[in-house]
């Protein structure tokens, strides 16, 4: 169990974690100088451990002490980010001050919902005082999460008070079992050293998941900055350990890395949750007690577990009507931050004003991957509303109800911090689909739906384009899922073609039923044609052309050939030239050689070399290509090229 102080300066925190623990804290030259805190301290005190302990109860007590001073408020706020437990501590003399409200409010943004109060300095107060400063806390903490909390009369001069406070925690800590270990692992660094015979060692509290002795992990910075680690050593709570779960201090010994190049506030974390945003949706409360309310792209400091950050607000539900978020209400908000910052829905956020000089209101993150498009529209503040529930699968089952095009699955694994597959004990009807550029997951609904949007589309266009053999493959995506990457639609496809319930001719994808039948007096007509189109090689007659020779109706062999191409044993490359299903078999050889280059670009200029005739009949070529889907065009003009994208048109059914 991880215990984090909080308190006005001077009220007594670190000399109470000394009483509770013997450790002193303080460690810079400056702290013992001016006797104040600065930075974060640590001590640990070993639990006792007895029978009836709780499975996998905790071995030690962790403290974390905060600094009191009004300007460290971000050093505290970094500290309290992690804990399981607070120790409030207020002075009998001074009684409530400034930051005793305002870390009380930090401590209930951040969503912590057990604590202590240490009511310290008895020594220094009437027994009448103390009762009075008792009465205060109780009406200052009725209104928070800590409403309701024990409080501890002490004095940790004179150590009256200070051994029912240890027995309470350690038997606290003692019943407590270990939260949740089923995530991916997150640590933010708050401080890394060299040590002679080790190397290079940081520490941090755990956010969420477990780490082992051994694990390869990413030490991450949100701006890009990327090194694989291994986990030599670990101690926690001070401790040599082969693991630590959540809430538990570890110090990690890293190879892979030299401590020089690692910043306060990496992030050491599961290699699938290192995917930065700049964008945050959440819910945001703004404290009763601020100072104003907040108007639409309000300017403030967002305080997040790794750091802070300047952010703009943009405010999402009916609240703007209303002339901003008053204090004491909440909103839906998107955070648009000047810098990127690693985030899972359901982490904390702290906002203060700009300058930094007041805690103005806070909440928990619940998409930390919004579009700024479309971010205010009715289903989209619907599905931010879902991901408030607590429970994870009802969460999951929104999101994925709320995604026609289905979901990223590498996106959801971060947003969610469901890696290893985590998702699929909460979706277990979710259809999978995977290719090379990463999976994607879709609703049992969402994937029935786009098969019966294909179906519907070819259907309208069979009736309109009678004598067209189908559509091609990108042309269809275009027509009915625009949003969805190019692998995954064509997998929709096979599957319906699987299925029996569309078929494919060459390039062109159609209704079963939508086929062609030649008479026999067309197949030899088309059989003729074809002979000359193969005859033309890679300058195939036009259907003019075609016409003349065969002395038949232009409309006549534009239809011929159109039927034929259904059948898949031509390609239509522009209006009214048609090339021959082995000529296009070769071609697309000829470009697969051709990306076989250094840079893999198929250039217009190579391309007509290779087939001769001129450059626009190359270009109609590949841009033939495009269309099906083999190839992919990049640069303009002179730097026009092409690169292979996917299945070659004619090499299955040669
Ligand atoms: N008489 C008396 N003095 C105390 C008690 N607890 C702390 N002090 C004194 O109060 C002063 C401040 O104590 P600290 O423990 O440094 O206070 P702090 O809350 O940790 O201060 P910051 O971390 O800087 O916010 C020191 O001189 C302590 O000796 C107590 O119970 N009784």
């Amino acid at each position: 169990m991880l215990i984090g102080t909080a308190g006005h300066i001077d009220h007594g925190k670190t000399t109470l974690v000394r009483a509770l623990t013997g450790v002193d804290t303080t460690h810079l030259p400056e702290e013992k100088a001016r006797g104040i805190t600065i930075e974060l301290g640590y001590a640990y005190a070993p639990l006792e451990q007895a029978p009836g302990d709780a499975a996998g109860a905790a071995s030690s007590l962790g403290f974390i002490d905060v600094p009191g001073h009004e300007r460290f408020v971000p050093t505290m706020l970094m500290g309290a980010a992690g804990i399981d437990y607070a120790l409030l501590v207020v002075a009998a003399d001074d009684g409530v001050m400034p930051q005793t409200r305002e870390h009380l409010a930090i401590l209930h943004l951040l969503g912590i919902e057990r604590g202590a109060l240490a009511l310290s300095k008895c020594d220094r107060a009437s027994p009448a005082r103390v009762a009075e400063v008792e009465a205060q806390i109780t009406s200052l903490l009725a209104p928070t999460r800590l409403a309701g909390s024990p409080i501890f009369a002490l004095s940790a001069v004179s150590g009256i008070g200070v051994d029912a406070l240890r027995t309470h925690l350690h038997a606290l800590a003692r019943s407590e079992s270990q939260r949740s270990t089923d995530a991916g692992f997150r640590l933010v660094a708050d401080r890394r050293f060299a040590l002679a015979g080790a190397g290079t060692i940081i520490t941090g509290t755990v956010h969420a998941g477990v780490v082992h002795v051994g694990d390869k992990l990413l030490l991450a910075r949100p701006d890009g900055f990327r090194r694989e680690v291994r986990v030599r050593a670990l101690r926690v709570s001070n401790r040599k350990a082969d693991s630590g779960g959540p809430g538990s201090r570890c110090a990690v010994n890293l190879s892979g890395i030299d401590y020089g190049e690692i910043e306060r506030g990496d992030w050491l974390l599961h290699p699938a949750l290192a995917r930065a945003t700049e964008r945050l949706d959440l819910r945001l409360h703004l404290l009763p007690e601020a100072s104003r309310k907040l108007g639409q792209w309000a300017s403030v400091t967002l305080h997040h577990p790794a750091g802070h950050a300047m952010a703009r607000l943009a405010l999402l539900d009916d609240t703007l009507e209303a002339g901003g978020l008053a204090p004491g209400r909440s909103a839906l908000v998107q955070a648009v931050l000047d810098r990127p910052v690693f985030a899972c829905s359901g982490d904390r956020i702290v906002i203060r004003d700009a300058a930094g000089r007041e805690t103005l209101g806070g909440g928990a993150v619940l998409d930390p991957f919004p579009a700024a498009r479309h971010r205010r529209r009715p289903a989209r503040l619907a599905l931010l509303s879902a991901l408030e529930q607590a429970e994870p699968a009802s969460r999951l089952a929104a999101v994925l109800a709320s995604a026609a095009n289905g979901l990223d699955l590498e996106e959801l694994t971060a947003a969610h911090n469901l890696p290893d597959a985590r998702w699929q004990a909460l979706l277990p009807d979710a259809r999978q689909v995977s290719t090379k550029m990463g999976g994607r997951i879709f609703s049992a609904t969402a994937w029935a739906d786009l098969g019966e949007t294909v179906l519907a589309r070819l259907t309208a266009h069979h009736e309109a384009f009678a004598d067209e053999p189908g559509v091609e493959r990108e042309r269809l995506r275009r027509m009915c899922a625009q949003q969805l990457p190019p692998a995954v639609f064509l997998a929709r496809l096979e599957e319906l073609l699987a299925e029996g319930r569309i078929a494919r001719a060459g390039s062109a994808w159609h209704l079963p039923s939508h086929t062609v039948e030649l008479s026999a007096a067309d197949r030899e007509k088309a059989d003729a044609l074809l002979a000359r189109l193969q005859a033309g090689a890679f300058d195939p007659p036009w259907v003019r052309e075609l016409a003349a020779a065969c002395t038949l109706s232009e409309t006549e062999v534009r239809s011929l050939l159109r039927r034929i191409a259904l059948r898949g044993e031509a390609f239509q490359v522009v209006r009214d030239l048609f090339y021959a299903r082995a000529t296009v078999a070769q071609m697309c050889a000829l470009a697969v050689e051709l990306a076989a280059g250094e840079d893999g670009r198929i250039r217009a200029a190579d391309f007509r070399d290779r087939i001769g005739g001129g450059r626009k009949r190359a270009i109609q070529i590949l841009e033939f290509f495009d269309r099906v889907g083999f190839t992919r065009r990049v640069g303009d003009g002179q730097h026009r090229a092409h690169v292979l994208r996917g299945e070659a048109p004619a090499h299955d059914e040669a």
